[in-house]
């Protein structure tokens, strides 16, 4: 039930591991921080990262009369978060999900889900441009999505298929709100003042010769990977990746 989410907005990349969970973790808990109400929801059905990111593994989900009910991270239900994960009996549970199967479970996480009022929500998808990303297109053509933000990393092969998915969200109609550049450099954690980070990498040169915003880049920080449910923005706040996410959240607000 997406009918009362004020901005819904699809965490996108072309190829798998670029950082797509760890932004949308970071981009919610940062809005959430700006006093927000907030959804996170995790339609990464192969690889579900989000209860491990904010450590919220072995949480149940369960159904009520209206459908399901999203794991709240904290008494005043300003953070609610679903994931295909919260359905896996353990860590060692796989699931194959089918073509008809995927797309059933998919068209459910975004119509079953009692989201509540919302300010955002933040879709996390898995990689490319599959049977989830068209059944996600479908099914946010009746609400009001804002857009989706697109994450690649500096390296040839991914900004190859970010360049694929921009050309799928033209063709689908899915507005394009910019491109991140995640591990576009090294933040050493044992420097206090670290210069070890270079600039205007291929994500940067992509969104110029696409023609969409360039939203910024993350360093390698090893210590953003480890914040399991912590806040960079709060935790990190001088560093170059609560620049960024800081920014990114400046720029959603105000469109
Ligand atoms: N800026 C960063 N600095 C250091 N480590 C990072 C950074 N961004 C992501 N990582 C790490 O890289 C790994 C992959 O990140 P993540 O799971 O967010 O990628 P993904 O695109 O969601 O992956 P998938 O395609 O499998 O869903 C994780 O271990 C994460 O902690």
């Amino acid at each position: 039930m997406l009918d009362d989410v004020k901005h819904i907005i699809l965490i996108l990349s072309g190829k798998g591991g670029v950082g797509k969970s760890t932004v949308s973790t970071q981009l919610a808990l940062t809005l959430k921080e700006r006093g927000f109400k907030v959804g996170l929801l995790d339609i990464d059905l192969c690889g579900p990262s989000i209860p491990y990111l904010l450590q919220l593994e072995g949480k149940d989900v369960h159904q009520a009369d209206g459908g399901w009910v999203p794991v709240y991270t904290d008494d005043k239900q300003n953070f609610a978060v679903m994931s295909i994960g919260f359905l896996l009996n353990s860590r060692n549970s796989a699931v194959v999900w089918r073509g008809p199967k995927k797309t059933a479970m998919v068209k459910q996480f975004l119509t079953d889900v009692c989201w509540g009022d919302l300010d955002y929500l933040i879709i996390d998808t898995p990689p490319g441009t599959s049977d989830e990303h068209i059944t996600v297109m479908e099914n946010l053509k009746t609400v009001k999505c804002d857009g989706a933000i697109l994450v690649t990393t500096p390296q040839q092969v991914s900004i190859e298929d970010v360049r694929k998915e921009i050309t799928f969200c033209k063709k689908t109609g899915i507005h394009i709100l910019g491109l991140i550049e995640n591990m576009s450099g090294f933040v050493c954690p044992h420097c206090t003042e670290c210069t070890n980070i270079f600039s205007k990498g291929g994500g940067e040169s992509l969104a110029e010769l696409a023609k969409i915003p360039f939203l910024g880049t993350l360093p390698i920080d090893p210590r953003v990977g480890q914040l399991l449910g912590k806040t960079c923005v709060k935790e990190l706040p001088d560093s170059p990746s609560a620049k960024t996410f800081n920014g990114i959240v400046d720029r959603l607000v105000v469109t």
